[in-house]
C-alpha cells in the first residue's frame, strides 16, 4: 500500500514531531492515507549497526538502509526532518548514554588495534558526521521560500542588526596551498576503474583506495590543503587578531566534511594553544587527546589527571586563553568557545548569524564584537567577504524590502565536495598523491603532498547535473526570474562544470529566459544589488553552496531557514520532502528541558507536509489527499496571516500551542471547503469541537511551561515521558482521538 514515511529524528525536531505528528495522523486517516514512521535517529542509527552487541529486546531494523532503497523507487514519498549529524564527541555522548540505559554497546575506539576494534571504529565512523542527507538525496534541491512566508516576514519584519561602515569584520582565508589553489579535474571520456595510492618519495607505495568505479562522463577532481600553508596561516591570522582586537571565530562544516574539518579544526585549537601544546604535548598523547575532538574533550580527560597536574593545566589554558585573541563564544554564560566542540559552529549557520547580528558574535562577557571569521579554504569564503562589504557599504538588509534568492542546488548521488569523505586522507609520509587508472594503468591526476596534508577526491556523476539544468531551466520558466549558476571558469571543477552546463541547456527551450554563468563572487554581487532593490534571483549552485546559500538567504529574508520550502524530487520518481533547511537546534532543547518552553519552529514541516500530500494524491490518484492538502495549504497562510509561530519566551505560545493553532485551521478550512462531503462533515465537528475549547486548550499548554521538564533522556528521551510532555492538553488530545 502506498504511503508517506515520516523520519522520526533528534532533539528539538523529534520533540516537536511527538506533538504535530498525532495530529496529522488523525487529520490523514480520514483520507485514508497511511503514514509509517522511519526512525533514523542517533540513537537507532547506533543500535541498528550492533545487533550482535544487544538484546533482542533492543535490536532494531536500519531504517535509514530502508529508506534509502526506497528513494530509489518511483513510490518514495519522504517526509525528511533535520537530525543530528554527530561529530566525534557527541556519537561518545550518544553511547555512553545507550550503555547507562542497559545496551551493551562498544566504546569508540579511538585508536584501534585489534581487527574486532577496527570493525567496530569502521561501523562508527559510517554513523558520524552527516551520515543520513546523502543516503536520502537521490535527487537535487529545490528551496525556497513561498510567497505566504515572504508576505509574512515583509509584514513582521525579523530584528536585523545594523551595520557600520567601519566595522572590522572579515573573513580571513588562505591564499596559496589550499583547496581551491590545488584543485585539477577532469570528465571521464569513458566508464573505468581508478584507484588512489601515495608513491612515498622513498619508492613505496601505499594504497588509499583500491576501486573506485567511474561512469563515463562523470567529473572528478582532486586536490589538496597543505598542512604547513595552514598552519603559517593559522599562525598569522590569530597574531593579526589578536593586534587588531578582533574576536577570533572558526567557521567549518566539521559535519558534512566529516574527514578534512575536523582535521582543519584540530590545526586551529593546536595554533591558538601553541604553548599548551609546546609544555604537555606528551601528557596529551597519553591521555590519548585527540586535539580534532575539541578543547571540552581535552578539559575532559585532564580531569583524569592527579589534582594538581590538573590545576596546572587548568591555569596553562586560562593563561593561554589571556593572552591569545579572544574567542568568538557558543555560550558565553557557560563559557563555550568556538573552540570547544567541531560540532558547534557550522558554516552554513554561524556566518549569517554574524551577517544578521551587524557582523558581530558574542565575546566571553556576552557582548557583541567585531569578529575574524577564519575560513581556511577559500573556494567559497568570498561570497561572505562580499556580501559583508555589501552590508558596510550600504547598511543591514531590509526584510519589509528586499526580494528573494531561491536556490536550485546540484546534490544528487553524493554529488561534489560532501560526497568527498571516503575519498579524503591525511598523507601520512610526503611522496605523490595520484589518481590511477586501473585499465590502463594511467595516472590522471597527482600531487606533490607532504605528511599531514589533507587530500581528496570529489566526483559528480552525469546524470545528476543533466537533471540540475533541468529543474534550474524548470524553475525559472515557473517563476520568470533569472537564474545564475554559481560557477568559477578559473576554478578547475567548476569549468568542467561550465562545459555541461552550456550543453545541457540546448537541451531545454531556453527561449526568453534570462540565465546567465557567472562566478561565486560576481553572483553574489549581482544577487545582493537585486535583493536590495526588491528583486528575486534564482541560484544555481554545486552541493556547497546550495548548503551555504539555503540558510544565508533565508536568515536575511525571514529570519531562519526553517521557513524554508525543502524539495528533492528525486531522480527516480520519487519524492523527499525535507522539512526547512536548518538544523536540529539543539539550544532549543536545551530550553525546553529547564523552563518547559519549546520554541522550534514547525513551519518547515507544515510546508513539506502540504507537498508531500500533494504528491501522494497524484500517484495514487486520491482525491480527498488533494482536498487536505489544499486545506493545510490555506491554514499555514491563516497560521502566518495570524501570526501563531512559537514565541522565544516562556510561558507564551510555543511549538505545541503553534501546532494547536495550525490544527485549529487546518480543520477550519476542511469545513469550509465543498469538494469532499465526509470530509467536510466530519472537519466541521472537529472545528467545532477546537474553536470551542480555544481558550482550555491554549491554557492547558501555557499550564505545561515555567518548570524543568524530565523526558528520560538525551539522544534515547523515554518514549512515553516525550510523548507526555509534548502532548499536555487533554482537551485537544481527546479531540484528536475523536476524530475517524
Ligand atoms: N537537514 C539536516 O538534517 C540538518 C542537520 N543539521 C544538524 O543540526 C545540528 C545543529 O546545527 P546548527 O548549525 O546549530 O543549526 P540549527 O539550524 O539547528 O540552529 C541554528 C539556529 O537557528 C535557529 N533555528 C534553526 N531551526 C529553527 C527552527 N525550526 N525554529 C526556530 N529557530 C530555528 C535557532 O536560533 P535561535 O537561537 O535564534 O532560536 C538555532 O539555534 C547539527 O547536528 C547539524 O549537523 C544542520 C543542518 C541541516
Ligand atoms: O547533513 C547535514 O549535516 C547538514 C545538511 C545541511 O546543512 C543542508 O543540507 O543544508
Ligand atoms: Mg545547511
Amino acid at each position: 500500500m502506498a504511503k508517506i514515511y515520516y523520519t522520526k529524528t533528534d532533539e528539538a525536531p523529534a520533540l516537536a514531531t511527538l506533538s504535530f505528528l498525532p495530529i496529522v495522523k488523525s487529520f490523514t486517516e480520514t483520507a485514508h492515507i497511511a503514514i509509517e514512521t522511519k526512525d533514523i535517529s542517533l540513537a537507532s542509527r547506533i543500535c541498528a549497526m550492533f545487533p550482535e552487541y544487544l538484546e533482542k529486546d533492543q535490536q532494531i531494523p536500519d531504517d535509514l538502509a530502508i529508506l534509502g532503497e526506497l528513494a530509489k523507487t518511483p513510490e518514495a514519498n519522504i517526509i525528511k526532518l533535520p537530525n543530528i549529524s554527530a561529530s566525534i564527541p557527541q556519537l561518545k555522548e550518544a553511547i555512553e548514554e545507550l550503555q547507562k540505559k542497559g545496551y551493551n554497546l562498544p566504546n569508540y575506539p579511538d585508536e584501534p588495534k585489534t581487527d574486532e576494534e577496527k570493525t567496530i571504529k569502521a561501523k562508527y565512523d559510517k554513523i558520524k558526521g552527516s551520515a543520513v542527507n546523502p543516503v536520502l538525496r537521490e535527487g537535487n534541491s529545490d528551496r525556497r521560500a513561498p510567497k505566504a512566508v515572504k508576505n509574512y516576514a515583509k509584514k513582521h519584519p525579523h530584528t536585523m542588526g545594523e551595520w557600520s561602515s567601519d566595522s572590522k569584520t572579515h573573513v580571513a582565508s588562505m591564499s596559496h596551498g589550499d583547496f581551491k589553489s590545488n584543485e585539477k579535474s577532469l570528465t571521464m571520456s569513458n566508464a573505468d576503474d581508478i584507484r588512489i595510492e601515495l608513491v612515498g618519495n622513498n619508492g613505496e607505495t601505499i594504497i588509499l583506495k583500491d576501486k573506485i568505479t567511474l561512469q563515463k562522463e562523470e567529473v572528478i577532481d582532486a586536490t589538496v590543503m597543505s598542512k604547513k600553508a595552514l598552519v603559517d596561516f593559522l599562525t598569522k591570522e590569530i597574531a593579526d587578531a589578536r593586534k587588531e582586537g578582533l574576536l577570533l571565530s572558526l567557521h567549518f562544516k566539521a559535519t558534512m566534511m566529516k574527514v578534512s574539518d575536523p582535521i582543519i579544526f584540530g590545526h586551529a585549537l593546536k595554533v591558538y594553544f601553541a604553548d599548551l601544546f609546546q609544555t604537555y604535548g606528551e601528557t596529551f598523547e597519553k591521555l590519548g587527546i585527540d586535539p580534532n575532538d575539541g578543547l571540552e574533550t581535552l578539559l575532559d580527560k585532564i580531569g583524569k589527571l592527579p589534582a594538581d597536574q590538573h590545576k596546572e593545566i587548568e591555569q596553562a589554558i586560562a593563561k593561554n586563553i589571556e593572552n591569545g585573541p579572544d574567542l568568538a563564544m557558543v555560550n558565553s554564560e557557560k563559557g563555550i568557545t568556538n573552540l570547544h566542540v567541531p560540532s558547534d559552529v557550522i558554516i552554513d549557520a554561524s556566518m549569517p548569524a554574524m551577517i544578521r547580528n551587524s557582523g558581530k558574535m558574542w565575546d566571553k562577557n556576552g557582548k557583541l564584537k567585531d569578529t575574524k571569521a577564519i575560513i581556511p579554504d577559500s573556494s567559497y569564503s568570498d561570497i561572505y567577504q562580499a556580501t559583508i562589504d555589501f552590508c558596510k557599504e550600504h547598511g543591514a538588509f531590509d526584510p519589509t524590502t528586499m526580494g528573494t534568492v531561491p536556490n536550485v542546488g546540484l546534490m544528487a548521488q553524493k554529488a561534489e565536495e560532501y560526497g568527498s569523505h571516503d575519498k579524503t586522507f591525511e598523507i601520512p609520509k610526503a611522496g605523490t598523491a595520484r589518481v590511477v587508472s586501473i585499465s590502463t594503468g594511467k595516472t590522471l591526476m597527482e600531487h606533490q603532498v607532504e605528511q599531514g596534508d589533507i587530500w581528496r577526491m570529489c566526483q559528480v556523476k552525469d546524470a545528476p547535473v543533466q537533471d540540475w539544468v533541468k529543474l534550474a531551466v524548470s524553475r525559472a520558466r515557473a517563476t520568470n526570474i533569472p537564474a545564475v549558476f554559481w560557477l568559477d571558469k578559473d576554478r578547475a571543477h567548476d569549468a568542467e562544470l561550465i562545459k555541461k552546463v552550456n550543453r545541457y541547456l540546448k537541451d531545454h527551450d531556453t527561449d526568453g529566459l534570462d540565465i546567465r554563468i557567472l562566478s561565486p563572487l560576481e553572483a553574489t554581487k549581482f544577487t545582493l544589488k537585486r535583493i536590495k532593490e526588491g528583486k528575486d534571483t534564482i541560484s544555481v549552485s554545486g552541493n556547497v553552496l546550495r548548503d551555504y546559500l539555503t540558510d544565508l538567504f533565508p536568515i536575511l529574508e525571514v529570519g531562519t531557514s526553517a521557513k524554508m520550502l525543502s524539495i528533492v524530487p528525486l531522480m527516480n520518481g520519487g519524492g523527499l520532502f525535507e522539512t526547512g533547511a536548518g538544523g536540529s537546534a539543539p539550544k532549543h532543547v536545551e530550553q525546553f528541558l529547564e523552563e518547559g518552553h519549546l520554541r522550534w519552529d514547525s513551519l518547515g514541516e507544515f510546508l513539506a507536509l502540504a507537498v508531500s500530500l500533494e504528491f501522494f494524491g497524484e500517484k495514487n490518484n486520491n482525491k480527498k489527499a488533494q482536498v487536505i492538502a489544499d486545506a493545510l495549504d490555506k491554514a499555514t497562510e491563516k497560521f502566518l496571516e495570524n501570526d501563531k509561530s512559537p514565541s522565544r519566551k516562556v510561558n507564551e505560545l510555543d511549538t505545541r500551542g503553534s501546532h494547536f493553532y495550525l490544527a485549529l485551521y487546518w480543520a477550519e478550512q476542511l469545513a469550509l471547503q465543498d469538494q469532499d462531503g465526509d470530509l467536510k462533515a466530519t472537519f466541521s465537528k472537529v472545528f467545532g469541537e477546537l474553536s470551542s475549547n480555544e481558550a482550555k486548550i491554549a491554557q492547558e499548554l501555557i499550564d505545561a511551561q515555567g518548570s524543568p521538564v524530565n523526558i528520560g533522556g538525551y539522544y534515547l528521551p523515554d518514549a512515553e515521558m516525550a510523548s507526555n510532555a509534548m502532548r499536555p492538553s487533554e482537551t485537544l488530545n481527546n479531540i484528536l482521538s475523536s476524530i475517524s
